[in-house]
C-alpha cells in the first residue's frame, strides 16, 4: 500500500461508498417498512420522526442526522481496512529486518490511533445525541396520546387489553431509539465490512486442493460457507429466546407492579396484618421472573455456547490455510495477519446477523408492546361514548340508558333536568349503579347511551369517597386541577373546611394522601370545589368519613358560597335530603323513580 496516496484514496472510497450507502439504506429501508411485520410497526410508531410534513417541512434535521451516523459507520470501516494493511506492513518490516520500514509503521500507528479515538469519540457523541432527541419525541408522543381523550382511563375497556402501559411508555420508547440505531447501524457496518474485507481476503486467496477437487479462491468461500452454515444452526438454536424475552419484561413489570401496589396500600395491609398474603403473591410473582429468568440462562448458554465456539474456530482457520503458503515463501507473515484479520472482519461481519439474533429478538417485542399500546389507545378513543352536549345553565338527561360493561341495564332512560342552584341526591343499593352513572356524566363510561346536557369539562369537578391528591405540595392539591393558588386565598379555603391549621404547611412538599386522614382529605377536596368554584359538582359519597355534623357543615358552606352551583350526590345519609330538592332512586332492575327530597 502507498501511504502517500492513501488520504485520497480513502477519500473517494469514502465519498463513492457514502452515496451508494445512502442511496441503499433508504431504499432497504423503505422496503423493510412496507414488506415485513415489524417494519411497519416501527413505520407507525416512529414514522413522523423522520418523515412527518411535507416538501421543506420534513424534519430535515433529524435525517441529516442518520446521514451523520452514517458516514461515521463508514468511517469507521474504512479505518479497519487501513490497520489492515497497517499490520501487514508493520509485521513484515520486522519479518525482513527492515528498521526504516518499522519507525515508518510506528509514526503511522500515532496518526490512525489518533483518529480512530477522535472517530470512536465523535460517533458516541452524535449517536447518543440522536437517540436522546429521538427518545424525547417518542416519550411526548406517547404521552400526550395517553392523556389525550382520556386514554390513560377508557384503555381498560378498549381492545387489546394491554398490561403495564407506564413500562411501554418509560422503557420500550427508550429501547426502541437506541436498540433501532444499534440494529440498523450495525447492519449497516456488517454489510460495507463484508464486502470491504471480502476483496482484500480474495486478494490474498490462493486455490485449495480438496479431495482432489480444486477450490480457487478457497479463502473466501470457506468463510461464506461457514458463517452461513452457522447462522443457519444458531436461528434454530436461539428461535425460543424471542418468547423468552418478551415473558421478561412483562414478568418483571408485573412483580414490580405488585411491589408498587403493597407501598400504596401499605397501610390497610399493615391493618389487616396481611403481611403472609402478600408475601405469597409476591413469591409467586417471582418464582414466574425466576422460572423464566432460568429458562434464558439454559438457552442463552446454548445459544452462546454455540456462537463462541463457531467464533474460536474462526481464529485459527485462516493460519491454517496460509502456513503452507507461509512456508513455502510465497507469501510473508504480514500478509498471514492481514489475511487473519480480514477473516476475522468478514467472518464478524457475517456473524452479525448470527450473534444478533437475540438482540432482534428482544426488538420485535419492543415493537410488539409498543404497537400493542398505540392500538389500545387508538381502541379507547374509538370508544362509542354517550354524546354530553355543552349547556352552561342546566343539567339535562334524556332517555340516558346506563349498562354494566355485560350489557345488564343499570338504569334505563332517566329523564331528568337540574337548574342553577338546584341540588339532587342519586341513591340507591350497592351496586345500583349510582357511581357509574357519574362516570357517564363525566364522559367516562362507554356503555351507555342516550342524550346529556351539563356545562362544560372545566366548569364540573367531581369528588369522590377517596379523593386524589397529587404529589407535590399541599398548596397544589388544593388548587387541582387547576396548577396553583394564592397565598391568602388559600389559608382562607382552608380555615372554611376546617383544615386551618395546615395553613402553615402549603408548601410543604409531601405524599399528602399517605399524611393526612380520609376525614382530612374529603374535607380538602370541598376546599377544592370552593378554589375551583365549578358550576357543576359530582359528591359521590364525598363526605363518607365524616360525622353528620361535619357534613351538614361542609354542605352548608358549599351552598352558601356557592349558591348558583348545581350538585349531583350519592349518598345513603337521610341528614342529606336537607341539601337537595330532588332525589333520584336507582333500583337494581334498571328501574328508578324520581322525587322530591
Ligand atoms: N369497570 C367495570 N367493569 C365491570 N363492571 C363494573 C365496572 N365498574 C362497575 N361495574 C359494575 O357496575 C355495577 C354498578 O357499579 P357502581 O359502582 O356504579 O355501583 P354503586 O351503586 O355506586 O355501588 P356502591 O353503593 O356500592 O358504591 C356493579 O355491578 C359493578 O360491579
Amino acid at each position: 500500500m502507498d501511504w502517500n496516496q492513501e488520504l485520497i484514496k480513502s477519500a473517494t472510497w469514502l465519498a463513492q461508498a457514502y452515496a451508494l450507502t445512502l442511496v441503499c439504506f433508504g431504499a432497504v429501508m423503505a422496503t423493510l417498512a412496507r414488506t415485513t411485520i415489524w417494519g411497519r410497526q416501527f413505520w407507525a410508531l416512529s414514522g413522523d420522526y423522520f418523515w412527518a410534513g411535507h416538501g421543506w417541512q420534513r424534519p430535515w434535521r433529524r435525517l441529516a442526522g442518520i446521514a451523520l451516523i452514517l458516514f461515521f459507520v463508514l468511517l469507521a470501516v474504512r479505518m479497519n481496512v487501513l490497520f489492515s494493511f497497517w499490520y501487514n506492513g508493520f509485521y513484515t518490516s520486522m519479518q525482513t529486518l527492515d528498521a526504516g520500514a518499522f519507525w515508518f509503521h510506528m509514526s503511522l500507528f500515532g496518526l490512525l490511533a489518533a483518529l480512530h479515538v477522535a472517530r470512536a469519540l465523535l460517533n458516541a457523541y452524535i449517536r447518543s445525541s440522536f437517540t436522546i432527541h429521538w427518545r424525547l419525541w417518542m416519550n411526548e408522543r406517547m404521552v400526550a396520546r395517553w392523556l389525550d381523550g382520556r386514554a390513560y382511563y377508557l384503555g381498560r375497556f378498549a381492545e387489546p387489553v394491554v398490561d403495564n402501559p407506564e413500562q411501554r411508555i418509560q422503557q420500550d420508547a427508550t429501547s426502541l431509539a437506541s436498540d433501532t440505531l444499534a440494529l440498523s447501524m450495525g447492519l449497516v457496518g456488517a454489510v460495507v465490512s463484508m464486502v470491504e474485507f471480502t476483496g482484500i481476503l480474495w486478494s490474498l486467496s490462493a486455490p485449495l486442493t480438496l479431495a482432489g477437487v480444486e477450490l480457487p479462491r478457497a479463502m473466501v468461500f470457506l468463510v461464506y460457507l461457514y458463517v452461513l452454515t452457522a447462522t443457519v444452526f444458531a436461528v434454530w438454536i436461539g428461535r425460543p429466546l424471542i418468547r423468552l424475552n418478551f415473558l421478561n419484561e412483562k414478568l418483571n413489570a408485573t412483580y414490580r407492579y405488585l411491589l408498587m401496589r403493597l407501598r400504596e396500600y401499605g397501610e390497610s395491609v399493615a391493618l389487616y396484618r396481611g403481611e403472609a398474603v402478600e408475601h405469597r403473591n409476591l413469591t409467586s410473582g417471582f418464582a414466574a421472573v425466576i422460572a423464566n429468568a432460568w429458562a434464558t440462562l439454559w438457552r442463552s448458554l446454548k445459544f452462546d455456547g454455540y456462537n463462541l465456539g463457531i467464533s474460536q474456530v474462526a481464529v485459527v482457520f485462516p493460519f491454517l490455510i496460509q502456513a503452507p503458503r507461509l512456508f513455502a515463501g510465497t507469501i510473508k507473515l504480514g500478509d498471514v495477519i492481514q489475511t487473519s484479520q480480514a477473516f476475522g472482519q468478514v467472518e464478524e461481519a457475517l456473524s452479525f446477523f448470527r450473534t444478533s439474533y437475540d438482540s432482534f429478538a428482544s426488538y420485535r417485542a419492543v415493537l410488539e408492546r409498543l404497537s400493542g399500546f398505540t392500538s389500545n389507545v387508538d381502541g379507547a378513543r374509538a370508544l362509542q361514548l354517550p354524546q354530553l352536549q355543552v349547556r352552561a345553565d342546566a343539567l339535562q338527561l334524556q332517555g340516558l340508558t346506563v349498562r354494566r360493561p355485560d350489557g345488564q341495564v343499570l338504569a334505563q332512560s332517566i329523564e331528568l333536568s337540574l337548574a342553577p342552584g338546584q341540588a339532587l341526591l342519586i341513591r340507591g343499593p350497592s351496586g345500583s349503579g349510582k357511581t357509574t352513572l357519574l362516570r357517564t356524566l363525566a364522559g367516562l363510561w362507554p356503555f351507555a347511551s342516550g342524550d346529556a346536557a351539563r356545562p362544560a369539562d372545566a366548569d364540573c369537578l367531581f369528588l369522590s369517597q377517596r379523593p386524589y391528591l397529587p404529589l407535590g405540595t399541599l398548596r397544589g392539591a388544593l388548587a387541582y386541577p387547576s396548577a396553583d393558588i394564592g397565598d391568602g386565598e388559600a389559608r382562607a379555603i382552608l380555615q372554611q373546611v376546617q383544615l386551618g391549621h395546615l395553613g402553615e404547611q402549603l408548601d410543604v412538599d409531601q405524599d399528602w394522601s399517605q399524611v393526612l386522614s380520609p376525614g382530612e382529605q374529603q374535607r380538602l377536596a370541598f376546599g377544592r370545589v370552593l378554589a375551583n368554584r365549578p358550576a357543576l359538582v359530582f359528591l359521590d359519597e364525598a363526605t363518607s368519613a365524616t360525622d353528620t355534623g361535619l357534613e351538614h357543615s361542609l354542605y352548608s358552606l358549599l351552598r352558601r358560597e356557592l349558591p348558583q352551583a348545581m350538585l349531583v350526590s350519592v349518598g345513603h345519609r337521610e341528614t342529606l335530603h336537607a341539601f337537595h330538592d330532588q332525589v333520584l332512586e336507582l333500583a337494581r332492575d334498571g328501574r328508578w323513580a324520581l322525587g322530591s327530597a
